[in-house]
């Protein structure tokens, strides 16, 4: 995959040396590529920004530097990919959108900043992401997670032994409680079922502590998850079981 991230701040995304990301890099796995937008003004000053039309508080991004960084990404990479602005205004970034975006071969992702874009900036773009409901100073934050959630989906990424498959919202259900050794500590003791080695029993428990932290957390996820016969059975129970703590 081919990612490109057009900003004004490009040593911003030095985390992306690091760990599982850095390593997809390494690897040859993801082409990933900064371009700082500012080197495309047309103007002596490399000004990126300006006063608004009809009044408003502070600057925003001119078209003229972003549309020449865009041209200048299509130059050299043959296409744009598909074009992913950072904007509040954007469809709140989720789990679902990670993996649509992980199934692309090339992602340009445009990280604005100070008062935002001029809007004829728009018309390069595709989609327009948001982190959530907050402002942030610019996108860069923005196109670090979208890069981060969709990268570490990409075949191998994790490598052998670790899986995004049984994760948080991959199954439109919270990831159930998780244990490592040792099995009791302070007191705080692993539930028997985990140690039992009953493959059965412990995919049941699974599924239905994950029905239960969701239940718990986040009942919004359940509008959307199919419940099967079984499932209903358990969140009968679960319920039963809230009930009597
Ligand atoms: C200070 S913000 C501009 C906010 C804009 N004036 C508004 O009210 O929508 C500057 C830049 O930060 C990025 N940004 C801020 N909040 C964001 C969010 N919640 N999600 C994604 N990007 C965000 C965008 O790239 C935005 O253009």
């Amino acid at each position: 995959m081919r990612i490109d991230v057009l900003s004004l701040f490009p040593n911003m995304f030095a985390p992306m040396r690091e760990s599982i990301i850095g390593k997809t890099v390494e690897r040859g796995l993801v082409d990933f590529n900064v371009t700082d937008f500012r080197n495309y003004t047309d103007n002596k000053h490399h000004k990126v920004d300006d006063e608004i039309y009809g009044g408003g508080q502070g600057m925003l991004l001119m078209p003229q530097p972003l549309f020449d960084a865009m041209d200048a990404v299509e130059k050299e990479a043959g296409n744009r990919g598909r074009v992913i602005l950072m904007d509040p205004a954007g469809k709140t970034f989720n789990q679902s959108i990670a993996e649509e975006l992980a199934k692309e071969e090339h992602l340009t992702i445009i990280a604005g900043h100070y008062e935002g874009y001029d809007e004829r900036i728009r018309t390069l773009v595709d989609d327009e992401i948001s982190l959530g409901d907050f402002v942030l100073t610019g996108g860069e934050l923005g196109a670090m997670t979208v890069i981060d959630a969709t990268v570490r989906l990409l075949d191998e990424a994790l490598g052998d032994e670790r899986s995004a498959v049984d994760e948080s919202f991959s199954t439109g259900l919270l990831e159930y409680p998780q244990y490592t050794r040792p099995a009791d500590f302070r007191g705080l003791k692993v539930p028997d079922v985990l140690l039992s080695g009953h493959h059965a029993n412990i995919a049941k428990w699974k599924h239905k502590e994950a029905l239960r932290r969701t239940y718990q957390r986040r009942p919004d996820l359940l509008a959307d998850y199919v419940l099967t016969t079984e499932d209903q059975k358990l969140l009968k129970e679960i319920k039963q079981e809230e009930q009597n703590d």
